[in-house]
């Protein structure tokens, strides 16, 4: 009754102030009494979340994170509920099979913040619980067996064909090479392929195609979104804002893909593809076209934009370091009498392309952010410290593998590391986890192998390649949203003589 009687004014001055007394609170709450309150960190990262979350959304934050790990050791606060470790014992602590809650049984869940199913659209293998997640495993894996890649060999090497054929067209026309769209539109289309039943038509067109735009435009607002995901009201008042114009964009994305599938289950199941294993299984489990859209989605996501980042990043590097562009094409170049010899099982032979592959790996982790996981009830050892419940725990690739306390010389490329070479023999080699480690590893490993190593080779196979004056600091200038921000990378191609 007595708040009816106050002005506006007056109601206004109330409403600010209360709020002032709220952050206060909350902000020595977070400082003196939170659970976490005896780890380590900014004094703004530990009362509140914001400065988290500017550093996520300026595309800034797996650089921060080593500084942050140099200044304040392994494990940092970097929230007030969250903790990033940079000792390599938190990956199986982490990501582990039973990585222990007090109980020593329960896993780590992925965090609902970050892997934020969305409203209306079916749960995928990514964002998956435990259950669902363990059965699409299991089906998914058919079609990445050793059987499987050997069968869609045809498939990707027709691509791969297509790729050196414009690479050659652009190289006569002495035009520049932008190797960032070039990997992509390769990647595309083969994953493209391999899990709708058909290519995006990039290479084909030598342009991107709106459904691989939309996810590079989804990649950037995720950062914002994943932001909000801590502050609910927020998130509502800002989905309630986006433009109809995004959610049209939305509607036409999911359509595209629905069709795209409706033609792949038209075909019949025999097809040696990624999706087969789950729509053999359609019927049994009562599997919606909305699940296997999500599904190829995933697929598609996971498997091509990390494999052409990786692509772009070791070329970029062979480029800026001389010594190991020499060996590397001596080694390929020497290896094969003609470009038809190059294929899944010669591909293996390649020791030093090997090793190339792995520090681009290291000096340029596709999956450079710490992807969040939450601590079971009871709480978990990681990495040697006791971590309470619900806390947010994550370790940030990139920052894990410019650390110098894991790697000797961390900012420069030596491929010769993963060679045995003994002036690196006391890196951690535990500490490099591109893939990660358990039950939600990477299951695209070996496929993203051998499609790096048979583009890699076939493209230093054909071409000699140079760096164009634009491109020269290409690596040094990126940030990321939740992908690397790439930007052209222009090289010139010159046909290689042998
Ligand atoms: C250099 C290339 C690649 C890198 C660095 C990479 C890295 C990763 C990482 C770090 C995860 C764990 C994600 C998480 O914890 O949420 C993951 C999961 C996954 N990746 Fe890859 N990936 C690559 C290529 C591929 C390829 C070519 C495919 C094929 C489609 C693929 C399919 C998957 C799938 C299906 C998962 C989810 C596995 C699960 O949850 O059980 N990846 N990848």
């Amino acid at each position: 009754m007595a708040l009816l009687s106050l002005s506006p004014g007056h109601l206004l001055t109330l409403g600010v102030a209360s709020l002032i007394v709220y952050t206060l609170g909350y902000v020595a709450y977070n400082l003196f009494l939170h659970p976490l309150r005896r780890y380590p960190g900014p004094l703004l990262m530990r009362a509140t979340r914001w400065a988290y979350n500017v550093r996520l959304i300026s595309g800034t934050l797996p650089f921060d994170m080593l500084a942050l790990h140099q200044r304040y050791g392994p494990v940092v606060r970097v929230a007030p509920d969250e903790l990033a470790f940079a000792d390599p014992r938190a990956w199986r602590d982490i990501m582990g099979h039973r990585s222990g809650g007090g109980d020593g049984q329960d896993e780590m869940v992925k965090s609902g913040k970050f892997y934020r199913p969305v409203e209306g659209v079916p749960r995928d293998i990514v964002n998956a619980d435990r259950q669902e997640h363990a059965q699409l495993r299991r089906a998914l894996a058919h079609g990445f067996s050793e059987r499987s890649m050997r069968e869609q060999q045809p498939l990707i090497k027709g691509y791969i064909d297509l790729l050196i054929r414009r690479l050659r067209e652009i190289g006569e026309r002495g035009e520049l090479a932008d190797m960032t769209a070039w990997y992509n539109f390769t990647t595309f289309d083969v994953i493209g392929d391999l899990a709708f039943g058909e290519s995006f038509g990039c290479l084909q067109d030598s342009a991107y195609h709106p459904w691989v735009k939309n996810i590079f435009q989804l990649a950037r607002a995720g950062t914002v979104v994943s932001s909000l995901a801590h502050y609910p009201i927020l998130l509502k008042l800002l989905l309630a804002l986006v433009p109809t114009k995004f959610a049209e964009e939305q509607k036409k994305h999911t359509e595209r893909s629905a069709a795209k599938l409706k033609r792949r289950i038209n075909a019949g199941q025999e097809r040696a593809d990624l999706i087969e294993g789950l729509l053999k299984r359609a019927d049994e489990w009562g599997i919606t076209l909305g699940e296997l859209c999500a599904n190829g989605s995933i697929l598609i996501i996971g498997g091509s934009e990390t494999t052409a980042t990786l692509l772009a990043g070791v070329t970029y590097l062979l480029l800026t370091n001389p010594e190991p562009m020499r060996k590397v094409v001596a080694e390929i170049r020497g290896a094969f009498k003609s470009e038809d010899e190059i294929d899944f099982t010669s591909v293996n032979r390649l020791p030093y392309l090997l090793a190339c592959l792995e520090e681009a790996l290291r000096m340029y982790p596709p999956v450079s952010m710490g992807l969040p996981r939450v601590v079971p009830s009871g709480g978990a050892i990681i990495a040697g410290n006791y971590v309470p419940e619900n806390t947010i725990v994550a370790v940030y690739q990139w920052a894990m593998y410019h650390n110098s306390d894991h790697f000797k010389d961390p900012f420069a490329y030596h491929p010769e590391r993963w060679l045995g070479n003994p002036a690196f023999a006391d890196d951690n080699k535990e500490a490099f986890q591109p893939f990660h480690v358990g039950p939600r590893n990477c299951l695209g490993r070996n496929l993203a192998y051998i499609e790096m190593r048979l583009i890699l080779a076939r493209v230093l196979w054909n071409f000699d390649l140079r760096i164009a004056e634009d491109s020269v600091d290409w690596m040094s200038k990126q940030r990321v949203y939740n992908f690397w921000h790439k930007g052209e990378l222009n090289v010139s191609l010159t046909p290689a003589v042998r």
